[in-house]
């Protein structure tokens, strides 16, 4: 490790810390370290260097304050053999900032979304939704941290021939996914269009302009399919782990409830006006956010060239670390570096959070920010779990309102309890059985989900019938299976 660098973990020759770099669910091996070297500290990849940033202080400072010189991905040439470089997540940040600019309702949302208290991922999966899990729960995995070989830091590892490299089969693998996916849903909504049949949707604005905004094929596809990628699989990980806490923490569930029945009552639906009454509600998705990150690392970052860097020479006896770099509390963060910023560390640090380890939505009711009394919270922001500077979550509006609605629609509807084995004893959940990937997730769990009343099944299935005339003009060329599924479900509760 050069002089200058953050300190970490013992390394050794050549490989630097790789040895010893986790592969899997990197978060837990990264705040092991962050208790042990500090709140900023750095690890050897070879010869790159990667900074895990622990401290609520110097995140505020390097990725909000400073967030222009820290605002780079780092390459990602496992992103780039997928997404030919065009995934929005992994670009560098000298786009053409006009064609990201949100020109439609792509960010907002209805204040009461009726399909909510159908499923968080729908149990009856057409073609395509099957098709987009698949594609993305591949691409999760090639994402995660450590999960493929540093090919960044050691670019010899590219030219290791495919037969031998299990990653980039599986990068080839889910580039083809991928691409079915994006492109063939791209076709689907120009032969929608060259049928008459507009419904108002995002993609059909970004068409219109493409030429305006330069757009080709290429660009268009990937831009619908990274908003698919990014608000999707987010959103249902962070409801699935709502569920999970809801199951294992009945007081918690409780209590919402009672605000719930306060504030709404048994005869309509919550909206999202409701929640400006509901501080308790309002904590149990800040305590979410907290117990269960869905982004635990964010996604790395990288320092930007050029701007407000320092030259500081640093050599060691064989390698000059970085002519461009810049410092934070003396330390070197060189041009080049992988930085991560570990929300799971932060969140699960027990000097700032009373028994971190449990779900207690309260603590956000006693602090801002659910720390301590006597600790000083206030380098955190509500936001963080949506990332930091201006690589912030460019859904998170969207994101916020649909959490909430569905947070307050599940709780007011049902009742969330453990799952009896064979002799009647409750099966017992593990909170920390998620799957592997860059996000968090539950792998699935049993529960018991019941109606909290007839009254409130009764008012599901009305709104649900209601909301026929909102959703059908996105029912337009939709596979059989999915018509049938959809005529099928109306149906029933017409009759029922
Ligand atoms: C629970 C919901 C969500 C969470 C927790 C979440 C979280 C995040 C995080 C942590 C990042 C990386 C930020 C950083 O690097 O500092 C990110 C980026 C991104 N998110 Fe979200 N997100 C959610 C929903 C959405 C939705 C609904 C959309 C789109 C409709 C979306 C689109 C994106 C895109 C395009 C990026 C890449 C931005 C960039 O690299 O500049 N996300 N999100």
């Amino acid at each position: 490790r050069e002089a200058g660098l953050p300190p970490g973990p013992p390394t050794i020759p050549l490989l630097g810390n790789l040895h010893i770099f986790p592969t899997e669910f990197a978060h837990y091996k990264f705040t092991e370290w962050a208790r042990k070297y500090g709140g900023i500290y750095s690890l050897k990849i070879g010869p790159g260097t990667a900074v895990v940033l622990t401290d609520t202080a110097a995140v505020k400072e390097l990725m909000d304050n400073r967030s222009g010189s820290t605002v780079d991905r780092p390459p990602m040439h496992v992103a780039d053999l997928v997404a030919g470089g065009l995934n929005m997540h992994s670009l560098p940040f000298q786009l053409n900032p006009r064609a990201f600019t949100p020109t439609s309702d792509a960010t907002q949302t209805p204040s009461s979304s009726p399909y909510s208290t159908e499923s968080v991922r729908r149990d009856t999966r057409p073609p395509e939704t099957t098709a987009f899990f698949n594609a993305q729960h591949e691409w999760e995995l090639v994402l995660e941290p450590g999960a493929t070989p540093p090919v960044d830091l050691i670019p010899i590892l590219k030219y290791v021939p495919a037969r031998w490299a299990k990653w980039k089969r599986d990068c080839a693998k889910t580039r083809k996914l991928q691409r079915e996916l994006y492109f063939g849903l791209l076709d689907e909504t120009k032969e929608r269009l060259r049928r008459g049949e507009e419904n108002g949707s995002y993609m059909e604005e970004v068409l219109a302009r493409a030429e305006e905004f330069g757009l080709d094929r290429e660009n268009t596809g990937y831009l619908g399919g990274v908003l698919i990628e990014g608000g999707s699989d987010t959103t249902s990980s962070f409801l699935q782990s709502l569920i999970l806490a809801m199951v294992a923490y009945p007081e918690a569930q409780r209590k919402a409830q009672e605000e719930m029945d306060r504030v709404v009552g048994e005869h309509r639906m919550p909206t999202l006006e409701d929640l400006e009454e509901m501080p308790y509600i309002r904590a149990v998705v800040r305590e979410t956010h907290r117990f269960r990150p869905v982004a635990p690392l964010l996604i790395p970052h990288s320092p930007l060239n050029a701007e407000e860097v320092g030259v500081s020479y640093c050599v060691t006896k064989t390698y000059l670390l970085s002519r461009l770099s810049f410092k934070y509390n003396g330390f070197i963060i060189p041009q080049g570096a992988t930085i991560f910023v570990n929300v799971w560390g932060i969140f699960h640090d027990p000097e700032l959070y009373n028994d971190p380890e449990n779900f207690i939505p309260d603590r956000y009711l006693l602090t801002e920010n659910g720390t301590r009394p006597e600790v000083d919270g206030s380098d955190l922001r509500p936001t963080l779990p949506f990332g930091v500077g201006r690589r912030v979550c460019p859904g998170i509006h969207l994101a916020q309102n649909s959490i909430n609605i569905n947070a307050m629609n599940l709780v007011w509807a049902f009742n969330f309890t453990t799952e009896l084995d064979g002799e009647g004893n409750p099966v017992k959940l593990d909170t920390f059985d998620y799957q592997k990937g860059i996000l968090t997730a539950p792998r699935p769990f049993k529960c018991k989900i019941t109606p909290r009343s007839t009254e409130k099944a009764e008012l599901i299935e009305r709104e649900f019938l209601e909301a026929a005339d909102t959703f059908s003009k996105f029912e337009f060329g939709i596979s059989p299976e999915d018509k049938a599924f959809v005529a099928e479900s109306r149906m029933r509760r017409a009759d029922g």
